[in-house]
């Protein structure tokens, strides 16, 4: 199994779009992920967009000089001024919604509207009921929810070429997507010496940083696993992203916060795609699992759900019907799409970094 890293893909994206600026615009045909056969058990949308997407060789582009985030955008990511604590996650009311396999959980609340240490709403939340716990606060600051002011803050990344700490456009799928990973660790034979210097070398941006740390701190990540990549993904309505794995080159759990309009992902078997992919539809294949994903919600899914599951969302749908396998919400329901984040927390193996 062969998995492209994400850094490796943007690059690419970047001589593709150096290309495109001496040739007329022309739609996917300059993409290879378009008619490329993948090795092993999906197509992807856009290679170009997931980290640790498997695929075939011919994808792999050479090496460039790592890059971190810092070195990349030179500290044009946008203020975080928010209190610790503003970001807090209701890790308690995540729950497994599937048995087989029972490996995807999910919370529809799973971010806090509140500061649990906010000492001015706690003192006017007690004083006055009528007064709108979102906004009793008097700081500036604190007048939006922890939703909003994170928003805010992705809407203020800046646009750039290298997708590392700025939104990049993919040439396929066109959503945007912004990553941020946590500094390459140093060439050491000592792997408690290495994670040392993965810590210190570089960080997350705040507001990255401290929902990282929310996971580690409410179980759902460990501190061996600390989410050390996050891949921002934005969606204009209509837009998804094609069943995919995130493949190998991560723990097998991702954390995903979602953002403004709600979608419906689905989940497919890597075999069965496989086999539809060769055979086409003929051998009435199972119909996805769904899970609807409400903004300001959170879905888990690790292990066999990350190895042995596709994960998707379908493309050019403006609306999305629930089935009967849908995991957390009833049938037939009309989910209509409109502009939505989603920030995906992975952590990414020491040796799957580049040196
Ligand atoms: O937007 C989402 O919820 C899913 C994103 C995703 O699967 C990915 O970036 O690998
Ligand atoms: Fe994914």
């Amino acid at each position: 199994m062969e998995a492209i890293d994400f850094k490796k893909l943007l690059l690419e994206e970047r001589k593709k779009s150096k290309k495109r600026s001496v040739k007329p615009p022309c739609h996917n045909d300059d993409d290879p992920n378009q008619s490329r056969i993948d090795t092993h058990h999906y197509q992807d949308d856009d290679a170009t967009t997931n980290d640790g997407l498997s695929t075939s060789p011919k994808a792999a582009v050479s090496a460039d000089p790592p890059l971190s985030w810092q070195q990349s955008t030179k500290r044009k990511i946008p203020t975080w001024s928010y209190p610790p604590g503003f970001l807090s996650l209701k890790a308690v009311a995540l729950k497994i919604i599937c048995d087989n396999p029972p490996t995807i959980s999910y919370s529809s609340t799973s971010l806090l509207h509140h500061p649990p240490n906010d000492q001015s709403s706690g003192t006017n939340q007690s004083s006055s009921s009528s007064i709108d716990p979102i906004n009793n606060s008097k700081s500036n600051e604190k007048q939006v929810s922890p939703s909003q002011a994170l928003e805010t803050w992705l809407t203020s990344i800046p646009s750039g070429d290298s997708g590392i700490g700025e939104w990049k456009t993919m040439s396929f799928g066109k959503r945007r997507v912004c990553m941020f990973v946590v500094g390459q660790p140093q060439e050491t034979t000592s792997p408690s010496v290495q994670r040392t210097s993965l810590e210190s070398s570089s960080s997350l941006p705040p507001p990255l940083e401290e929902l990282a740390q929310e996971l580690v701190e409410q179980g759902i990540f460990t501190p061996e696993t600390r989410p050390n990549h996050v891949l921002l993904n934005e969606y204009q309505p209509g837009q998804g992203i094609m069943p995919h794995t995130d493949g190998p080159a991560y723990y097998s759990q991702t954390a995903t916060l979602s953002l403004c309009s709600p979608v419906v992902m689905e989940f497919t078997p890597r075999q069965q795609r496989q086999q539809t992919m060769m055979m086409g539809t003929s051998n009435k294949p199972m119909p996805p699992l769904q899970v609807l994903l409400e903004p300001a919600s959170i879905l888990v899914f690790r292990d066999d759900a990350y190895l042995e599951y596709c994960h998707g969302i379908p493309m050019d749908v403006w609306q999305d019907t629930t089935t009967d396998h849908c995991l957390n919400t009833s049938a037939n329901q009309t989910i209509h799409r409109g502009f939505r984040y989603s920030l995906t927390f992975r952590h990414k193996k020491e040796t799957c970094f580049e040196k």
